[in-house]
């Protein structure tokens, strides 16, 4: 092992076995011959990575990756089928939430045994006390059994043992994702004490910008190998528009899936009624309204490169392009925008009367175009309403949630917009 590092792995693979049903009901259970059927899976497939003592890493990737596992093979709690693993000091771990406490027992007994497991002797524990149970705040529940005590609690008294055991190396799994946000930020400013003192910590999470704060390299886990290392600056852009391409392709699959689904329900409405399918279209009304003189044919939306796409960064442009079909001129038409989020509130409206452009009179079918040049939404599904009205205000045809659109950011502000900004520190 290189004298400067904390942790090598080499190489390192797992598999799991998964056991195939074998069928809950007695009859199943006899007819099946094959009773201990399982398949493996290989969830890591050959990781190798280094950490420098006092460095701070964090691991990202997609659900079911592979991250906690690497996590639990570095605690040990689990051994690689294949590959070497080896550390250099003595490790503390916030992998499972309460993992290692018994319910029954009080809090403050809880403490004696896990610090424990962590390798302290009694006395160590005893001269750690007070602070452990000072940053976990838990003073007047301590002597109550642990089963009693709520999830925050629970995360509570694991963090403080966590890092009062003066470990040289720290594991946390999604550990910061729990707990209120005050404990949380304190937490935060701990581990950034704790790494400031010599600590090396790897941290799971699914929350980049705290990866960011803390860490100085991202490692992006992809179908159980590293798919990108380095700067968390560097690897994060790549990782999140990896991520913007994946629910680009599950939204796609998901609208074809919700059109289908649509065209059954029509045909089985048509049925019922004993219409056909495209006279009950003529009747119906759901969502849109109009006279009819123009349709909406399609909304799609593209990105800046012109790729057509539902899924953008938070700031991004959005080039909304509206085909309709012409059935008799359109006097003095206005063409309008409607953007709600999916709980109904309505983030942002206009249309071209608002916005003072000449009016102009449809005569054959066509597209309107309408850029967004950045689209500040925070991260979230959206709807558009489009709309095409004639001479004062007549709709011509309203559509309603005529596309969905869907934003994701790293930065963790909140509310319905970003809104342009900046700090100025006191002198
Ligand atoms: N004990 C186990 N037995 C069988 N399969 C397992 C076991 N532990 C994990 N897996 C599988 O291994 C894969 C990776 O799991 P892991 O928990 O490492 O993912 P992850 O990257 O941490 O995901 P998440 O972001 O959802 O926490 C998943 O498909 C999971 O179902």
């Amino acid at each position: 092992m290189k004298p400067e590092n904390a942790i090598e792995v080499k190489d390192v693979t797992k598999k799991f076995k998964v056991y195939l049903d074998k069928g809950s009901q007695l009859k199943e259970r006899l007819l099946f011959h094959e009773r201990n059927r399982y398949e493996e899976r290989w969830v890591l497939k050959g990781i190798s990575f280094e950490v420098k003592k006092g460095e701070a890493i964090g691991l990202i990737g997609h659900n079911g990756c592979g991250k906690s596992t690497t996590l639990k093979l570095l605690t040990r709690i689990i051994y690689p089928d294949a590959g070497s693993i080896e550390m250099r000091g003595r490790v503390s771990s916030l992998i499972e939430l309460g993992a290692g406490f018994h319910p029954d027992m009080s809090g403050r007994e809880n403490i004696y045994t896990n610090a424990a497991i962590f390798g302290l002797t009694k006395k160590e524990i005893d001269a750690r006390m007070d602070d452990i149970i000072a940053f976990s705040e838990l003073e007047e529940f301590l002597d109550n059994p642990v089963r009693t005590y709520s999830s925050g609690m629970y995360m509570r008294l694991a963090f403080s043992v966590a890092i009062n055991v003066d470990a040289d190396i720290l594991l946390i799994d999604e550990i910061l994702a729990v707990g209120d946000t005050n404990f949380q930020a304190k937490c935060f400013n701990k581990l950034r004490e704790i790494k400031a003192q010599g600590t090396t910590i790897v941290i799971v999470s699914h929350s980049l910008g705290q990866i960011e704060q803390i860490c100085e390299r991202s490692i992006w886990i992809h179908d159980g190998q590293i798919r990108a290392e380095g700067s968390p600056r560097d690897v994060h852009p790549e990782y999140l528009s990896f991520m913007g391409e994946k629910r680009q392709e599950i939204a796609e699959k998901e609208k074809e899936r919700q059109e289908e689904k649509e065209q059954k329900k029509h045909h089985e409405e048509a049925e019922e009624k004993k219409v056909s399918p495209e006279e009950l279209e003529k009747t119906k009304q759901d969502g849109r309204w109009g006279n009819g003189h123009a349709r909406i044919q399609s909304v799609k939306l593209y990105a800046e490169n012109g790729q057509e796409q539902n899924v953008f960064a938070t700031g991004s442009l959005v080039m909304v392009k509206v085909a309709y079909e012409l059935k008799e001129t359109v006097k003095d038409a206005v063409f309008g925008i409607g953007v709600f989020r999916s709980d109904g509130v309505q983030c942002y409206g206009t249309n071209t009367r608002i916005d003072q452009l000449e009016e102009f009179n449809l005569t054959k079918s066509g597209t309107m175009c309408l850029s967004l040049d950045h689209v500040n939404l925070l991260p979230g599904e959206y709807w558009l309403d489009i709309a095409i009205e004639s001479e004062v205000g007549i709709p011509v045809d309203y559509y309603r949630q005529a596309a969905k659109v869907e934003f994701y950011s790293q930065i963790g502000d909140v509310g319905i917009a970003r809104i342009d900004h900046k700090w100025k520190l006191p002198e």
